[in-house]
């Protein structure tokens, strides 16, 4: 959330968030090198939706100036916190290097690739992030008891990663004795779904290459669109088999049997009005296709479901909402039928995947805790990059007012720092933001009259061809009927008198 330089009673009393980077002290977002400047955050003011009536009451409205007002503003590709790192897409000292991480289905790793994959994860669960700390307390009470002790900790990556999803999902609280308010979510139910989560991942797949100092790493995709009621991925080799003896657990043969969840005690924050910290509680609960009071999450999306929903033409619909019909937001997220239907029961494709886990990934406030989480996220940005290249629909189809609280085009994404907004993530990433999918679509069967039309066509070119040919050859013969010579024939018969004559010849010198 925010950098560990900037929380300090002075930095926050001072509403300025302007580091300097190690490699260049005293030098506030690298000034001095031309890398950025201390500029004051623009927090959109546009109207959010009806969906939230309380404004005033939570830190995360126009983020992030409950914290902060000012930040630094980057050049060119330099980025970060202290603008001391290149934007996604870039690397080298200047920034001025290209490079693409190409993420790819987990399933087509190498044994050697799956094995790395799974230690990177876990090294990240085990590895405090240098940069970044969280609050654990609201703003109200941010400078502890003593009003001298801000209430920030350090958190490791992939912890880091789950906390910022609990803290954009969490209630508005309302004060002691009173009910939260459950009616928010700066991440879901509204358009900014996609794009909150393409930069949550960027944030993870970034955090981790740093980590790993090797700029290429990727993170790999689960196709979850293969129908049927078998987790492919959840095996010991990749995110971990299913335990014999508990039916809801981990295989001991799996590293991630090991991990502990955060964020767990989601009644208590919102009773008590704290925040989640970065303790390690219960082991992760998976248990896919097990949810027997539910038969309808039983399965996973169809890949039908993937080519229905990417021939949605429109980004998103009024009410922008979780309610909204023919809108491809909605539908990816899954909250109507593939082909766009708004159905209260329905739950498709990224909803289904979620709720066929039945367990911790199945839970808003815990799922990232299951790392299937990364690989079920990065296939739904996937989904929404393909849709982008394919519709090439330019900024002005995301709604930039009365999208509920956090979603409209220009509001800067929480809780993330430095700010970024929808907008900025609303591009095709190969281009823009340095990774790529290897991904082969599944294609639409063909229609009955579009067979039919195909039939028609490929017979009128049948006939096109060959009575275009026996008309060519039929003039051909006339032609040369014409001439009075059969052309082989005549060939064969010219060259044979000639050497008839030369033998003669030689014949009567003798
Ligand atoms: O983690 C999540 C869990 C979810 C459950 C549903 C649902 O449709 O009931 N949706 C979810 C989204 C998540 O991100």
């Amino acid at each position: 959330q925010f950098p560990r330089r900037c929380v300090t009673p002075e930095g926050l009393r001072s509403g300025q968030c302007c580091p300097s980077s190690p490699s260049s002290p005293s030098d506030p977002c690298g000034a001095s090198l031309g890398r950025g400047q201390c500029v004051s955050i623009a927090a959109d003011r546009r109207p959010h939706g009806p969906q939230y009536p309380h404004d005033g009451r939570d830190d995360r409205e126009r983020w992030p100036v409950r914290f902060f007002n000012r930040t630094c503003q980057c050049n060119g590709n330099f980025s970060g916190a202290d603008c001391g790192r290149c934007r996604h897409g870039y690397s080298g000292p200047n920034c001025d290097q290209r490079v693409t991480a190409v993420r790819r289905n987990v399933m087509q790793l190498s044994a050697a690739e799956k094995r790395a994959f799974v230690s990177a994860l876990d090294q990240a669960k085990r590895t405090v992030h240098p940069d970044l700390v969280i609050c654990t307390r609201r703003y109200q009470e941010i400078y502890g008891p003593d009003g001298n002790t801000p209430q920030f900790q350090n958190i490791t990556i992939y912890n880091y990663f789950v906390w910022t999803h609990y803290y954009s999902v969490g209630k508005t609280y309302m004060g002691a004795g009173q009910p939260s308010f459950g009616g928010v979510d700066f991440s879901h139910e509204g358009p900014g779904f996609v794009t909150w989560h393409r930069f949550h991942l960027l944030q993870l797949e970034r955090d981790m290459q740093d980590m790993l100092q090797d700029p290429t790493f990727a993170l790999p995709y689960w196709n979850f669109a293969i129908g049927g009621s078998e987790c492919d991925i959840c095996t010991d080799d990749l995110l971990g088999a299913r335990n014999n003896f508990d039916a809801n657990g981990i295989s001991a043969n799996s590293v991630f049997s090991q991990w502990r969840v955060i964020c767990e005690s989601v009644d208590d924050y919102d009773v008590l009005g704290t925040i989640c910290n970065s303790t390690e509680t219960s082991p992760i609960q998976r248990n896919p296709a097990g949810n027997v009071a539910r038969p309808l999450v039983q399965r996973l999306p169809e890949p039908q479901d993937v080519v229905d929903c990417l021939e949605l033409n429109t980004f998103d619909t009024s009410p922008f909402y979780s309610t909204s019909s023919q809108s491809f937001r909605n539908t990816i997220e899954g909250y109507s039928t593939p082909q766009g239907n708004y159905d209260p029961v329905v739950r498709s494709l990224h909803n289904l995947a979620h709720l066929f886990l039945n367990g911790t990934g199945g839970q808003t406030h815990l799922s990232p805790n299951d790392p299937i989480f990364v690989l079920l996220h990065t296939f739904t940005d996937a989904i929404f990059d393909e849709w982008l290249r394919r519709h090439g629909p330019g900024q002005v189809v995301y709604p930039e007012e009365n999208a509920p609280i956090g979603h409209n085009r220009q509001f800067n994404m929480v809780p993330f720092w430095p700010p970024i907004t929808n907008a900025e993530m609303f591009v095709t990433a190969p281009e823009n933001l340095g990774y790529t999918y290897a991904v082969q679509w599944p294609t639409r069967p063909f229609t009955l009259s579009e067979i039919i039309t195909i039939a028609i066509v490929a017979a009128v070119l049948v006939v096109a061809v060959v009575g275009g040919a026996i008309t060519c050859m039929m003039r051909a013969r006339a032609h040369r009927s014409d001439e009075g010579l059969e052309p082989l024939l005549g060939e064969q018969f010219r060259s044979y008198s000639e050497e008839d004559r030369r033998y003669e010849k030689s014949q009567s010198v003798v």
